[in-house]
């Protein structure tokens, strides 16, 4: 039987994803239990400290972990409207034809570091013209003509001239664009966009994001966007999935977690960056500590030494479940769990 994906079915379903790096000095569980979906044409901003496991769990989705890391647990649902059924990635070999097609076909990323992804050695037309050809049956000439109108589509000027400049000519914000034409190439389903604005200045970063929007808007694909700039995210994000330390702490739609966080890692992460609307005297906290290293996870809930609302006895000792607090949002917080036996009122 087939089952062609609806405008329901999401476009790519994590669950329970495990990806831990096995060292000399212990295993890493840099991604531990990472559940959340991608619905279609939507903008799913992942948000965290550093450390949180946001790259990793983009990785993971491309099979693009580093040894010594690798997927241990869990499924990654794929299923564009181009597939009768949906293939779990995390299955595949990550080295493999399956999932290289995907890869650059059906699901393309771009990077922090714009110009350390583009090659110096070869011109940006040369860079885009292969991408296309690598997934599209084109000759070099409709290739070619494919690359100016991309490079015209993300807002380069003189897109002809351009074809023939390197990397090293170009402005941050340029190559960028450049990167962004060469990932919609093959016009993707999905785009995974891990910290591309970070390295940007503010005015740039600002019409990346635009742009960004833009594109999503224009073609319908949907966006994986990795940061950990909650500025970013009130400006891009139609989902919010907040991570702390390799686990999903709350997810929901932007608005609710902006104007309702429910988990304090949320609410603190909120607390330490402006409002705007919110005047000139407004107070910002910054969170106590930082992120542990995934080795030393703190036993109960990771967040609770940094927690504000921490009850001894019940944060320090079991880490409570991720449960629903509406039919679109998950939080994983002993204030949402479900009463149990000591719990609090
Ligand atoms: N090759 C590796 N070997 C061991 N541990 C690793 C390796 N790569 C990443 N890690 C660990 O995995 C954890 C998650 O890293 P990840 O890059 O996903 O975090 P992040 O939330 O994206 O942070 P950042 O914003 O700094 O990139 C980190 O603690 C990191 O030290």
């Amino acid at each position: 039987m087939t089952t062609p994906p609806t405008q329901q079915t999401p476009l790519l379903d994590i669950a329970g994803l495990k990806t831990h790096f096995h060292t000399r000095e212990g295993t890493v569980r840099a991604v531990d239990g990472v559940s959340f979906t991608v619905p279609r044409g939507k903008i799913v901003c992942v948000v965290g400290e550093s450390g949180c496991g946001k790259s990793m769990t983009a990785r993971s989705v491309l099979g693009l972990v580093d040894e010594p890391g690798r997927i241990e647990a869990g499924t990654i649902h794929w299923h564009p409207s181009s597939r009768e059924h949906p293939v779990d990635l995390a299955a595949l070999d990550p080295t493999g034809p399956e999932l290289r097609a995907v890869r650059g076909g059906e699901i393309a990323m771009v990077f922090q570091e714009p110009m350390a992804a583009l090659s110096p050695m070869y011109s940006i037309g040369d860079q885009l013209t292969e991408a296309i050809r690598l997934h599209l049956p084109l000759g070099r000439a409709a290739a070619r003509e494919r690359a100016v109108h991309l490079l015209r589509k993300v807002g380069i000027p003189r897109p002809e001239e351009r074809m023939d400049a390197y990397s090293f000519q170009l402005s941050g914000g340029m190559c960028q664009r450049a990167m962004i034409a060469i990932a919609l190439a093959c016009d993707p389903a999905l785009l995974i966009a891990d910290e591309p604005t970070t390295a940007l200045d503010v005015t740039t970063q600002a019409r990346i994001i635009d742009l960004l929007r833009e594109l999503q808007a224009d073609t319908g694909m949907s966006v994986l966007f990795i940061t950990h700039d909650l500025g970013v995210v009130a400006e891009i994000a139609d989902e919010v999935v907040v991570m702390y330390l390799g686990r999903v702490a709350e997810q929901g739609p932007v608005d609710a977690i902006f104007h309702d966080p429910q988990h304090p890692y949320t609410r603190a992460l909120l607390g330490s960056v402006p409002r705007m609307g919110a005047g000139t005297g407004q107070r910002l906290t910054t969170i106590p500590g930082n992120v542990p290293h995934p080795s030393e996870r703190p036993a109960g809930c990771p967040f609770h030494p940094r927690c504000d609302r921490a009850r001894p006895g019940l944060c320090d000792t079991a880490e409570p479940p991720e449960v629903p607090t509406a039919p679109d949002r998950r939080v994983r917080c002993v204030l949402h769990a479900p009463r149990t036996e000591g719990a609090p009122a």
